[in-house]
């Protein structure tokens, strides 16, 4: 019901092979990968050569959360390195459907992402085009930043529009500050995707802290 997507940007970049390995065996459903353009935000953190490095050693789901300006010029790459779901930025690209038919025609499971500025009527119309909509808890560029609790109504109402479309099945992920004190609160409203950066990598035990994080959403999920 819940799924737990750590976010590789928190890890220990000098080990990020194991790193991922033991989260991944931690019991994550997915693995979140952050790839910053120092152009669409304020920060460069990593590209496709990473997620190709990657990809064939971690028998997982890729999350690739694309924060880049122009998006279609670099979804070939992400394409070819492995990546399963392609998350764009609604704000990067002037024609957000095409990116939403190309991403689809490579094959892949399609998110689209909103700044917390961006209110949710405006990506009304793409909703029965995606599999995922990411609504962003923090300003997105940077990780371990406060969770930004005005995103809570944001949330709900993309839930209660994509029920009455009859898309019961959207994912709703959440990114940013999230951690056992806020899971409760994003669940509740609706979201079933969980990334968790900081949170989780700085914990000693991986297992221990996946599984807490799973509990407190699920609790407040299935009220
Ligand atoms: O996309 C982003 C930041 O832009 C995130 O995925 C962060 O990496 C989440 O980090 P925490 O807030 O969980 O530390
Ligand atoms: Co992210």
């Amino acid at each position: 019901m819940i799924k737990i997507s750590p976010s590789i940007l928190a890890s220990d970049f000098a080990n990020l092979e194991r790193e991922s390995k033991t989260m991944v065996a931690a019991g994550a459903d997915m693995l979140h990968v952050d790839v910053m353009d120092g152009h669409f935000v304020p920060n460069i953190s990593l590209g496709a050569p990473v997620v190709a490095a990657l990809r064939p050693k971690l028998p997982i789901t890729f999350d690739v959360h694309l924060m880049i300006t122009n998006p279609l010029q670099y979804l070939p790459d992400f394409v070819k390195a492995g990546s399963d779901i392609i998350t764009f930025h609604y704000e990067s690209d002037d024609d957000p459907r095409e990116v939403i038919r190309a991403i689809r025609a490579a094959g892949k499971r399609v998110g689209v992402s909103v700044k917390p500025k961006t209110p949710a009527q405006e990506i009304f119309p793409l909703l029965e085009e995606v599999d995922m909509v990411l609504v962003m808890t923090v300003e997105p560029g940077f990780g371990g930043q406060k969770f930004m609790d005005d995103m809570l109504p944001k949330i709900r109402q993309i839930r209660e529009k994509a029920n009455a479309l009859g898309k019961t099945d959207l994912d709703i992920q959440v990114d940013g500050g999230i951690a056992d004190a806020t899971a409760p609160l994003v669940a509740a409203a609706g979201a079933n995707v969980l990334v968790a950066g900081s949170s989780l990598f700085r914990q000693d035990d991986y297992a221990a802290g996946i599984l807490k994080l799973r509990r407190a959403a699920e609790e407040a999920y299935a009220k």
